[in-house]
């Protein structure tokens, strides 16, 4: 598991841990960390580094000395002359770095203007600079985070840096993971500076492909040889509608390639006909489940399919036309598992879908607050939102799993996950590890369907399970 932290936190476990450190030990860690994953930059090349006021100024300037070292050239340009990392300036200096001006014409170039101690937004030299960067395109390095974004709301602003990427200190930040704020970090890379034992509760999690033993851990029945199909659980799938019928299909395709033993369909006489007629182990008539899952290509009848499955008292995913304000009770008793994508969840909180694609982690926890359920946000990095849990960010998948009837198949998976004993934070964040990792599998760096998506599911949690799933990220390198 990925871990990012707030910034508040970050400071309380540096304390901490310079406690317990000489003088300057933590910046060593950190200046050396860095100039090591920009081994990349060949002796003989000039880059510039833009100095800011603080200590992340101060990384970079002890960095410098390393990259002089190995035949390096290096241009300082100072934000601001008369506040500076005093020492690491005078280190820099003594090593040959050359205080310039402006940056012109460097083909690498290393952000650290603001780091940790950043308030969103760029202005005078700062942005210059950072136009500098977008109209000439350097490789960018950003020491610790872009600046000029926001490092715990992962929100971006007017003016901020844009990298190739990223080098961390100690630990992610919010803003090199989620959304939109992740698009101006590049590639991230962690420095271990020491941070760990003394960091509290993370503020996201990201799934990593050697997790799949956190996945089976949700399952007890996984070890019991003995299990059989109602040990395993039953998911009740009530999708589809006339105008939608392949969202039936697709719904309980997701839910067949997922963990439970049984899929049951709820629908019309001829629509329960045409899913069995496809899906043979479908059974449709009526009888227990351990979730539900009401929604996907859902026709008129959605309120009185929602009512009956709260009414059976098991945990339910809500999914497409199940999410309207009308349909939601004011808090859930059951566990729930919403899983609108931004447009929906604009309509849910009565604001605009920009809204909520400019800052998902703040609407993403706030809708889940409201509705004391676990809330998945769908898009290019899906966030699932549990009161009082660390909020997870899927790395999974690419571009290419925005395709129709990708989410039907997802809302399946997750219920298919959640009535074999998964709780819907757990659920939400596994299904959508998977779907995305499925959909990799499925055909790498090309269009995939949503039945593609669930036709490689099956392989992708075998794999998963067994510890072999190749790496799936989507973060550009
Ligand atoms: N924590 C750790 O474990 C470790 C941390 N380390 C390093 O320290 C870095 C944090 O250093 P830091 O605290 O000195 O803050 P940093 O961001 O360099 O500068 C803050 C200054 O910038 C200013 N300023 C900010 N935004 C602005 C804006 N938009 N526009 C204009 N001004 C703005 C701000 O002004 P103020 O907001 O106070 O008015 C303040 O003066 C961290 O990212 C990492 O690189 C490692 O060395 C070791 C381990
Ligand atoms: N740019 C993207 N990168 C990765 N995944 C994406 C991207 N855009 C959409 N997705 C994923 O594709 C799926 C689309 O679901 P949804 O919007 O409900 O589509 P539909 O209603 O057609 O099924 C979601 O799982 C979402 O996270």
């Amino acid at each position: 598991m990925l871990t990012a932290h707030l910034v508040a936190d970050i400071r309380a476990a540096e304390e901490a841990l310079a406690a317990t450190l000489p003088e300057g030990e933590l910046m060593r860690r950190a200046s050396k960390g860095l100039a090591e994953r920009v081994d990349f930059i060949p002796a003989g090349e000039v880059v510039v580094m833009l100095i800011g006021p603080g200590n992340n100024g101060g990384d970079a300037l002890y960095a410098a000395v390393h990259l002089l070292d190995r035949g390096v050239r290096v241009d300082l340009c100072l934000l601001d002359e008369t506040k500076v990392h005093a020492d690491g300036l005078a280190a820099a200096q003594a090593g040959g770095a050359q205080i310039v001006e402006e940056p012109s014409g460097q083909r690498w170039c290393l952000d650290a203007i603001f780091g940790i101690g950043a308030r969103p937004g760029l202005s005078g030299k700062a942005a210059e600079w950072a136009e500098w960067i977008a109209e000439n395109d350097p490789y960018t390095v950003a020491v610790d985070v872009p600046s000029g974004i926001g490092v715990d709301t992962a929100t971006l602003s007017s003016m901020y840096v844009t990298a190739d990427s990223t080098i961390a200190f100690g630990t992610y930040k919010n803003a090199l993971l989620a959304t939109p704020a992740e698009s101006a970090s590049g590639f991230p890379e962690l420095v271990d500076i020491g941070l760990g034992p003394h960091l509290s509760e993370p503020s996201l999690e990201a799934l990593e492909g050697d997790d799949g033993d956190l996945m089976a851990e949700c399952f007890a029945w996984l070890d019991d040889p003995a299990s059989h199909k109602y040990s395993r659980g039953v998911v009740g799938i009530a999708a589809g509608s006339e105008e939608y019928a392949g969202a039936a299909h697709l719904c309980v395709a997701g839910a067949q390639a997922g963990m439970a033993g049984m899929v049951r369909f709820a629908g019309s006489q001829a629509l329960s006909a045409r899913v069995v007629d496809r899906a043979p182990e479908v059974v449709a008539a009526p009888g227990r489940v351990q979730a539900w899952v009401v929604g996907p290509g859902g026709g008129d009848d959605v309120g009185a399919l929602i009512t009956a499955a709260l009414a059976d008292g098991v945990p339910v995913v809500l999914d497409a036309a199940a999410l309207e304000l009308e349909y939601l009770p004011g808090s859930f008793d059951v566990p729930a598992l919403l899983t609108p994508h931004a447009g929906e969840l604009a309509r849910l909180l009565d604001t605009d879908r920009e809204n909520v694609e400019a800052d998902p982690l703040s609407h993403v926890t706030r809708a889940a607050e409201r509705w004391n359920a676990t809330v998945l946000l769908k898009g290019p990095r899906t966030l699932v939102a549990t009161p009082g849990r660390a909020t997870r960010v899927n790395l999974t998948g690419s571009l290419w799993l925005g395709t129709a009837g990708a989410g039907d198949v997802l809302a399946g998976l997750a219920g298919s996950l959640l009535a074999a004993g998964a709780d819907p934070h757990d659920a939400g964040s596994f299904a959508a590890f998977l779907h995305g990792a499925a959909s990799v599998h499925a055909n790498p760096g090309g269009p995939v369907t949503a039945s593609d998506v669930a036709a490689a599911l099956p392989v992708t949690i075998a794999d998963f399970i067994a510890g072999t799933l190749d790496d799936v990220r989507d973060w550009r390198d």
